[in-house]
């Protein structure tokens, strides 16, 4: 091996360690659709509380909703607005999947494991997280959500199991 190879392998950890550009190009695309998916459900959410002048603070029913009734509001903080709520479910199941998809969707990636293997998972991932929110917030009937949810998660399990497999990058 030459010298530029040997630097080059050495700087990336081993061959295998090397991303193909397409690979990366593709984890970029669905980490950014699941991350703008992500905050259009935050903005939902403030959509919401305005819609349903549901605010989860004091200060918040005195800066956007000033001509409530101070016991109105005791008693808005108080209780729950279910679509309010559901909206914040939504955000929080996504809390709860893609951070660990950005974690291992990488991770994967970099086990070099081709483009087809990457997309194929990348895709069903996406596009389980996206059935997952318009079951949520349509809403749709089960088992859409758990579908959603559960082949979404069967994408993640796969991906950490080879990149296990794969022992030492
Ligand atoms: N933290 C979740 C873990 C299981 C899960 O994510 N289930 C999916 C499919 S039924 C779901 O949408 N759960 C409702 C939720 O997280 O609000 C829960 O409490 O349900």
């Amino acid at each position: 091996m030459n010298e530029t190879g040997r630097t080059r392998e050495m700087a990336a950890g081993g061959s295998n360690f090397i991303i193909e550009k397409e690979v990366f190009q593709l984890y970029i695309a669905h980490a950014c659709i699941n991350i703008l998916k992500m905050i259009f459900v935050a903005y939902y959410t403030v959509f919401k509380r305005f819609a349903n002048k549901t605010f989860s603070t004091k200060e918040d029913y005195e800066g956007f909703a000033a001509t409530m009734e101070k016991d109105d509001v005791k008693k808005k903080l108080a209780e729950c607005d279910p679509e309010v709520e559901r909206v914040r479910s939504c955000h929080r199941n996504d809390l709860e999947n893609i951070p660990a998809f950005l974690v291992v969707g990488l991770l994967y990636a970099l086990t070099n494991p081709g483009v087809d293997a990457v997309s194929l998972h990348f895709r069903v991932f996406t596009l389980c997280r996206i059935i997952h929110t318009m079951s949520y917030l349509l809403p749709l009937p089960q088992p859409s959500r758990f579908l959603g949810f559960s082949v979404g998660t069967l994408s993640m399990v796969s991906m950490a199991i080879q990149t296990l497999l794969m022992g030492k990058l």
